[in-house]
């Protein structure tokens, strides 16, 4: 999918919602694990009953590795799932992958070619060489952490390296990389005051918002500074949607959280 294509569902859709699909079979409905594949028969509940609210999913592979082959099916079966339903959907494999090159491009061809993602979240750490086999591949985008949600992003990504902050150098050397167009940031919901400044350096590329929701970030302020004109913001919300009920309504209870978000988003882009 193009960002002009994304840019397009937004408006149609009025949202810039993404729904984080993080599965924890302790916290599903206790009911579901009778199914042959408890994880799909989930996300394919919360997908039917949220598909209209948003335009991008995240599932997040941490939560499909923690159950082994039997996750990583239920991942293939999910994003084939979101493909074969509903190909407008921004699908974003969150899998902070990066290595030397050559390791990278099997990383790249894993969740580009065989589960055919839109999207793979990346480390920067490792540098351009680690990052440029995923920009090799036309129409794909390669989400790269910038200034991340968590307490730790303090540790590193705020320091100062020749009076610039480490992902002040992610976000301004990123840019010379090949394929650069190829880019989306990660910016978390929890660091909105940070977004003026980063709009400065990356003024039309796409982020990707978590953090709103259960880590306690605001949707309005990211918009405030954050957005663009083409909007250029995908806000991500898991645990906040799809855990609002773990009994028989949790579809339905789960629309509902995402319809509240989406509500906001509306008055945000008129
Ligand atoms: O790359 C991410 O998506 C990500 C980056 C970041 O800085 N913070 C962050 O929370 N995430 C992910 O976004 C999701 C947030 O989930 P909730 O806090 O449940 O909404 C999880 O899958 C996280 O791994």
């Amino acid at each position: 999918m193009t960002t002009q294509q994304l840019t397009q569902q937004i408006q149609k859709k009025k949202s810039f919602l993404c729904i984080g699909l993080d599965v924890d079979l302790n916290k599903i409905p206790q009911h579901l694990l009778q199914e042959e594949d408890p994880i799909f028969a989930f996300n394919k509940a919360i997908i039917d009953a949220t598909h209209h609210l948003c335009v991008a999913y995240k599932p997040n592979t941490a939560f499909y590795e923690a159950y082994g082959l039997k996750g990583w099916k239920a991942l293939e079966k999910t994003i084939n799932y979101i493909n074969k339903n509903h190909p407008e959907i921004f699908t974003i494999a969150d899998a902070k992958r990066g290595d030397i090159g050559n390791t990278s491009s099997m990383y790249a061809k894993a969740f580009f070619e065989d589960l055919a993602f839109d999207s793979v979240t990346v480390a920067p750490y490792m540098g351009k060489d680690s990052v440029e086999p995923f920009l090799a591949f036309e129409n794909k985008h390669t989400i790269l952490l910038a200034l991340t949600s968590n307490q730790g992003a303090f540790d590193f990504q705020t320091k100062m390296i020749d009076e610039k902050e480490v992902y002040k150098h992610v976000l301004e050397t990123s840019k010379t990389w090949q394929n650069s167009e190829n880019l989306m940031y990660v910016v978390g919901a929890t660091k909105a005051e940070f977004l003026a400044d980063i709009r400065q350096i990356i003024p039309n590329s796409f982020l990707l918002v978590p953090g709103v929701g259960a880590q306690g970030g605001n949707l309005q302020d990211v918009c405030k500074y954050g957005m663009n004109d083409h909007v250029g913001l995908l806000i991500n919300s898991s645990r906040g949607i799809i855990y609002a009920s773990n009994q028989d309504d949790f579809a339905q209870a789960a629309a509902k959280k995402a319809e509240a978000l989406q509500q906001e988003m509306k008055v945000i882009l008129k």
